[in-house]
C-alpha cells in the first residue's frame, strides 16, 4: 500500500501534469498576456489548500481587482458531450437512443472517456478528479434517515432513486459502446453523475453543461446579498403585487455568476467577483442554492448560508388564502419568516368576509391590524416549538454530536473511538450498521469506508442543526414581534396597528 508521502507525491505530479496539459490546450491566466511557461496558472491564480472553505482551490497569485479577467478555457478544452460526440463510435452508440437525457449524455461520454484511460485526450484532467463525492445520491439510508426532516429525507431518497433509475436507463449504451465491466456499475455512474452535478459549469448550447478543466477548481461562494433579495417585492411581484415573475427570476439567476461562455473569444471565462489580496482564496458563485440544494448537487454545506430557508408544513390550505406557491413560503436564517409566508399568514387570520378588502394591503407588505399580527406571530412561534419536539433530538444534542463525529475522523483507530460510544444513542447505531460493535473490534482503525460514511453522516447532522437553528431563531423572532406589538403602545401607533 502506498505512503502518505508516495500519495502526495503522485498527486502533486499529476497536478503538475494537469497544469502543463492545461497550458497546451490554451488555457491561461493571463489570457492578455500569452505564455510559453509549462503551467496555464502562476500570473493570476495558483493553486492552494482551504482546509475550511472547500479544500483544494484556486488563491490569487497577485493582487486583483474585482471585474478583472482571471482565467479563460477554450472551448476545445472543455469535456462536452458534443467533444466527446466527435468520436463516431460514440456518436452512433448514443444516436441509437434518443430518449436519454442530456445529462446521461454526458454522463456516458465522461465514462467512456475514461475508458480511454491514457488513450482520452483529457487524460491528465480526469486523473486529477475526486475519487468520491458527498452528493445526496451516495448516501445510504442510515445517513439519509439522519436528516430528520421528512421533507429532506424525501429529497435525498429521491436523488438515490433517480441516480439508479437513469443508471438503469443508460447501461444499455454502455454496454453497446464496450465499457469495461468496472464502468458499468452503479458505483462508477454514481462517481460521473456527481462529478457532473458538482463541476459543471453552464453553456448555451448543451443544458447538460460543460465540464472546465482548471475552471471547476474554483470553490463556491454565495452570491452577493444586494444582487437579490427575496424579500424584493419588486422582484417577486412584477408589478402586479400578485403573482412572482419566472422569467424575471431566471433571468435573476443568470446574472448570479462570475464566469460564463463568451462566443466572440470562443472560451470560457471568469471574472474577480471582488478584490483579493495576493495569497486570498479566489471564489465562484455557482448559483443561489439552499443548503439543502447544495448537498444534493455539491456534497458540501455553509454554516452562514444567506440563502439558506427552513420550509415548513404549515398545516393550512395555504393556496386558499394567496396565491404565493409553496417554494416561497419559508423562514430566513435570522429567524423572520419570508414575505409570502407573513403575507399568507395575515391573511388567514382575517375573518373570511374581510380577506377581500385588505387583500392588496397584504400583498404590498403591510401589517393588517395588531390584533392579526399578534395572533400570527403567536401561531407561528408556537408551530415552530411543535416541529422542533416532535423531531427526535435538540439542536443541543446535535451540536454535540457534530463535535464528537469531529473527534471521531481525528481519531484513526476504532480504539480511541469507544469511549465516546456511551455518549450517544445513534452514534451507537451508526458503529452497530457497520458491525463495529461486535466483541474483538476495538483494535480496528476505521476504515476508508467508515470514515466516509462519517462525513456524510456528519453533514447530515451539520444540515438538520442548521434548521432546528432557524427555528429556534423563527420563535425569538415572534416572540420578540409579539413583545414589542403588545407593551409599546407608541410603537404600535407609528406602525398604524391602533
Ligand atoms: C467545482 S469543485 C471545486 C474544486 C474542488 N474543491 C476540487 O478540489 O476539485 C466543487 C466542489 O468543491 C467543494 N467545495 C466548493 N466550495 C466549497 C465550500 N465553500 N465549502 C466546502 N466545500 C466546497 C465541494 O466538494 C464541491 O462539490
Amino acid at each position: 500500500m502506498a505512503t502518505k508521502s508516495e500519495e502526495n507525491n503522485e498527486s502533486n505530479k499529476n497536478l503538475e501534469a494537469l497544469l502543463q496539459w492545461a497550458a497546451e490546450m490554451g488555457i491561461s491566466d493571463s489570457p492578455t498576456c500569452p505564455s510559453s511557461s509549462s503551467s496555464c496558472l502562476g500570473r493570476s491564480l495558483f493553486v492552494s489548500t482551504f482546509p475550511n472553505a472547500g479544500g483544494r482551490g484556486l488563491a490569487a497569485a497577485r493582487d486583483l481587482k474585482k471585474g478583472e479577467l482571471v482565467l479563460r478555457v477554450p472551448r476545445e478544452a472543455l469535456l462536452t458531450s458534443d467533444g466527446v460526440m466527435k468520436d463516431e463510435k460514440i456518436a452512433c452508440c448514443v444516436k441509437r437512443h434518443p430518449y436519454l437525457s442530456n445529462t446521461q449524455i454526458l454522463t456516458v461520454c465522461l465514462l467512456a472517456e475514461v475508458g480511454k484511460g491514457r488513450g482520452s485526450r483529457w487524460y491528465p484532467y480526469l486523473v486529477e478528479l475526486p475519487r468520491c463525492y458527498h452528493t445526496l445520491a451516495n448516501f445510504l439510508r442510515f445517513e439519509t434517515q439522519a436528516l430528520q426532516v421528512e421533507e429532506a429525507i424525501w429529497v435525498s431518497e429521491k436523488a438515490v432513486l433517480t441516480s439508479k433509475l437513469d443508471w438503469e436507463i443508460a447501461t444499455v449504451v454502455m454496454r453497446e459502446l464496450d465499457l469495461k465491466s468496472q464502468l458499468l456499475t452503479l458505483r462508477s455512474w454514481l462517481w460521473a453523475s456527481a462529478t457532473i452535478t458538482s463541476r459543471t459549469l453552464h453553456i448555451p448550447w448543451d443544458e447538460a453543461g460543460c465540464l472546465c478543466p482548471v475552471g471547476d477548481l474554483f470553490n463556491y461562494a454565495a452570491p452577493d446579498e444586494e444582487i437579490y433579495s427575496e424579500d424584493d417585492t419588486s422582484l417577486k411581484c412584477n408589478g402586479t403585487m400578485e403573482q412572482p415573475d419566472a422569467e424575471l427570476l431566471e433571468c435573476y439567476s443568470q446574472r448570479l455568476t462570475d464566469g460564463g461562455y463568451e462566443d466572440d473569444t470562443a472560451s470560457y471565462c471568469f471574472y474577480a467577483r471582488e478584490n483579493y489580496e495576493k495569497g486570498k482564496q479566489v471564489l465562484l458563485s455557482y448559483g443561489t442554492y439552499t443548503n439543502l440544494e447544495l448537498l444534493e448537487h455539491y456534497g458540501f454545506i455553509l454554516d452562514v448560508n444567506p440563502n439558506e430557508k427552513a420550509f415548513i408544513r404549515l398545516d393550512i390550505d395555504s393556496q386558499k388564502f394567496s396565491s404565493w406557491p409553496k417554494e416561497f413560503l419559508y423562514i430566513h436564517p435570522d429567524g423572520s419568516p419570508s414575505f409570502a409566508l407573513l403575507c399568507t399568514l395575515r391573511l388567514w387570520a382575517t375573518p373570511a368576509k374581510l380577506r377581500r378588502s385588505v387583500g392588496h394591503r397584504a400583498y404590498s407588505g403591510s401589517l393588517l391590524s395588531a390584533e392579526n399580527e399578534l395572533f400570527i406571530m403567536k401561531w407561528l412561534a408556537n408551530h415552530c416549538q411543535n416541529i422542533l419536539g416532535q423531531l427526535p433530538t435538540t439542536l443541543e444534542n446535535d451540536e454535540l454530536l457534530v463535535v464528537i463525529i469531529d473527534k471521531m475522523l481525528d481519531y484513526s483507530s476504532y480504539q480511541k473511538c469507544i469511549d465516546l460510544l456511551s455518549s450517544d444513542r445513534e452514534l451507537n447505531k451508526f458503529f452497530q450498521n457497520y458491525g463495529l460493535l461486535k466483541e474483538g473490534t476495538a483494535d480496528y482503525s476505521l476504515s476508508p469506508k467508515v470514515k466516509k460514511s462519517l462525513e456524510r453522516w456528519r453533514l447530515t447532522v451539520q444540515w438538520r442543526c442548521n434548521h432546528k437553528k432557524i427555528l429556534v431563531n423563527c420563535v425569538s423572532y415572534c416572540n420578540s414581534v409579539v413583545d414589542r406589538v403588545s407593551s409599546d403602545r407608541d410603537f404600535s401607533k407609528r406602525m398604524g396597528y391602533i
